[in-house]
């Protein structure tokens, strides 16, 4: 994976890093870095995370996948951290005769049925995932797909595997009728599990190469050192920081591969859930290239400078030529693939943006394969820890979210009413 960071320098964007700003911030990177070493060879909680090339549990998640065996669909029941990181391994590395996989990581009830409906049941394995056994979507949603499954006659027991902590109600589940579980590791939160069992499991039930993205993940782990300036993971957090403190407060995550669509999703939680916090953070914008240049790149060139670009390109993939034709003004296709078509658009688009001066770094990697992405999971994760040490913000946990969940369960139970807000109805 490599980084450019041209783009976000003073002499070409408003907001911009000035070089010498750059040199004064690497002092605190170099900083920042040994209180992470110091994190993480203690294993302290979060730091934990970024020890997982080496930890993960790679044998346990083999003996969970021999027990399922060979099946057609896959249903992920998680949600957040338990369920992106799957979902963003299956769209980037899943083949073409991989099982399908089905994410329920919602309660609207519609999806859910249309996509139970959609299943052979009796050719599915469910993958339930909750580190804390307790999140009210995941359980309710494996309620109805056991009760699915028994409606359709199926064992639910022969085809559940459980992802989860040691203690909870999936924990007791699963002891209680001898599923094949997976144990989420320890000082990992769920937006950083990815190259654990959490992520790792149902990559191996959809036959991704898990060893490659440790691999991958290792060699981006190596990277890690005292400067941004051999870093790329650290550069990256250390610009994003550095641009928001100057007044781009957003990061557009772009990637030119539609495999990793769903990525920018799962950098989304990680970046919006470690460093909102003390009224501080960056917002995560999901976008996708070429597509997005035709809906919201008008904004990113001409809208405020209140955000930063990221693209993330790729070197090599599968191509398609584009067929010849005698189309008027479009001779510039002739001879070209959709490839080459795909990677002129984000070279201009990135040009475009910096000839606006606004803001934009360029992560290139080699290829969507397991190497890459797993380079690309980790380096995100070390970037947003850096950050995070930047930020002067507690990174990994999510305090902020349980305001809500303690008010649904209220509601639910019959025992909350809402007094705050206000409305006014339009109508
Ligand atoms: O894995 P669990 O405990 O079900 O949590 C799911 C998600 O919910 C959160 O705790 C936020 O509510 C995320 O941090 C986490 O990824």
């Amino acid at each position: 994976m490599d980084l450019d960071v041209g783009n976000a320098l003073a002499a070409v964007a408003e907001p911009g890093v000035p070089r010498d700003a750059l040199e004064r911030l690497d002092d605190r990177v170099a900083a920042a870095h040994e209180r992470i070493e110091r994190g993480v060879a203690n294993g302290e909680f979060g730091y934990a995370s970024l020890n997982l090339p080496e930890t993960a549990d790679t044998a346990a998640v083999e003996t969970a996948a021999d027990r399922i065996g060979d099946v057609d669909h896959v249903i992920l029941v998680g949600i957040g951290g338990s369920a992106l990181g799957a979902a963003t391994l299956a769209d980037a590395l899943a083949g073409p005769d991989a099982a399908e996989l089905h994410v329920l990581d919602n309660v609207d009830p519609a999806a859910v049925e249309r996509t139970l409906d959609r299943i052979d049941l009796a050719s599915a394995a469910v993958n339930v995932v909750s580190q804390s056994g307790t999140t009210a979507e995941t359980l309710a949603n494996f309620l109805v797909v056991r009760d699915a499954m028994a409606d359709a006659g199926v064992d639910w027991t022969d085809r559940t595997v459980v992802t989860t902590g040691d203690a909870g109600n999936l924990r007791d589940l699963a002891d209680a009728h001898d599923l094949p579980s997976v144990s989420v590791p320890d000082g990992v939160p769920g937006r950083f599990s990815v190259l654990s069992t959490v992520g790792l499991l149902p990559a191996a039930l959809l036959g991704v190469d898990t060893d490659g993205l440790l691999a991958g993940a290792s060699a981006a782990r190596e990277k890690l050192g005292p400067s941004l300036f051999d870093s790329p993971a650290y550069a990256y957090g250390a610009l994003a920081y550095a641009l928001d403190v100057r007044g781009a407060s957003m990061d557009v995550m772009m990637p030119y591969a539609e495999g990793l669509e769903t990525f920018a999703e799962w950098f989304a939680q990680l970046w919006a859930e470690s460093l909102g916090k003390d009224g501080l953070g960056q917002t995560p914008v999901r976008a996708l290239g070429a597509t997005d240049q035709h809906s919201q790149l008008q904004l990113y060139r001409a809208g405020p400078h209140d955000k930063l670009v990221t693209f993330v390109g790729v070197d090599d993939r599968p191509d398609v030529p584009i067929p010849s034709a005698d189309l008027e003004g479009l001779d510039y296709l002739s001879g070209a693939s959709l490839g080459g078509l795909l990677d002129a658009e984000l070279d201009a688009t990135e040009a475009s943006l910096a000839a606006a001066g606004v803001p934009n770094l360029r992560v290139q990697l080699d290829a969507v394969d397991a190497e890459s992405v797993g380079e690309l999971l980790f380096s995100m994760e070390a970037a947003c820890v850096l950050a995070g040490e930047l930020y002067g913000v507690e990174t990994f946990d999510q305090p902020a979210v349980e305001w809500g969940k303690e008010a649904a369960r209220g509601l639910l139970r019959g025992d909350r009413t809402l007094d705050e807000g206000d409305s006014l109805e339009v109508e």
